[in-house]
């Protein structure tokens, strides 16, 4: 349903993605993983189509991406970034309304169906509570909820999430990828994830696209991905990956040049 078909991207002058092809089906969970400056970001925005490729083509439901008209694709397509939120003086519950924007008419009126979505939402997210609160007064964590609330109260097809836990406590970032994994389940909703943590990637997303230089590196289940020589292809990382001890999914440990003091002060007690 969504699909890159000979993409190629120069900005400023250097060619950032080259060749990337891939054609990925309704309902899964894509990440998208590679070192610092290789295009993730910049793939994810030729994806929601705020970016257009110098060649080839993103094409959703068969269609240039570029080609839908701006209500029609907010309909399907939603995009979490950070600092999406607007700055200051709305509500929780008016911010988390503003998703319903491709929905309402020209006087931004929807009626009865918006209300009952954003409601839904936010029981669904547990912000209920803290609906009347500005959104300026809330922690960073509780902040990351209302902006995912904001793109599910869109109801979109595709979500596209660009690096969502950061910043978010190891709590907060399961809370929020739980949430949206039992979205997409429950709604048949393909979600397209940038990651940094490894970890997370491999245990929530079906399958991992893996960029290196402008180009895709790898592609597959995180079973066929996460793997050492790949991980210190990619990110010039030593690491050790091991099954998870409850649900197989492969975790990586890093390798450090350094040993770190604790097994240092060990070490030197065992040789006396
Ligand atoms: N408008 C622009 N003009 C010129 N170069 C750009 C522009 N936007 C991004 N770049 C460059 O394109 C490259 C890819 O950027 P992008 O943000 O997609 O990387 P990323 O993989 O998401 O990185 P990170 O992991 O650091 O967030 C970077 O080298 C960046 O400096």
């Amino acid at each position: 349903m969504i699909e890159a078909k000979g993409v190629a991207l120069s900005l400023g002058g250097r060619q950032i993605l080259n060749d990337i092809n891939f054609e990925w089906k309704q309902g899964a969970m894509y990440g998208i993983i590679g070192p610092n400056g290789v295009g993730k970001s910049t793939l994810l925005r030729l994806l929601a189509g705020t970016e257009r490729p110098g060649a080839g083509e993103v094409l959703l439901e068969g269609k240039a991406v570029s080609a839908y008209k701006r209500k029609d694709l907010a309909k399907r397509v939603a995009v979490l970034q950070q600092g999406g939120l607007p700055a200051v003086g709305f509500t929780v519950r008016e911010t988390v309304a503003m998703g319903r924007f491709p929905y309402q008419n020209w006087l931004g009126e929807e009626g009865e169906e918006g209300e009952r979505t954003v409601e839904r939402t936010l029981r669904e997210l547990g912000l209920a509570d803290m609906q009347d609160r500005p959104i300026d007064a809330l922690s960073g964590g509780e902040r990351q909820r209302v902006a995912l609330a904001k793109v599910m109260a869109q109801e979109p097809e595709l979500l596209l999430l660009d690096e969502p836990t950061t910043y978010l406590d190891i709590g907060y970032q399961v809370q929020l990828l739980d949430a949206v994994k039992r979205w997409q389940a429950e709604r048949r909703l393909t979600v397209v994830a940038v990651l940094h943590d490894l970890n997370l990637a491999a245990h929530y997303c079906d399958e991992l696209l893996v960029l290196r230089e402008g180009k895709i590196e790898a592609f597959g289940p995180p079973s066929e991905v996460v793997r050492p020589e790949l991980i210190a292809r990619v990110f010039g990382a030593r690491t050790v990956v091991l099954p998870h001890p409850e649900t197989g999914v492969p975790q990586l440990l890093l390798l450090p040049e350094t040993a770190p003091a604790e097994s240092r002060r060990e070490r030197k007690r065992e040789n006396g």
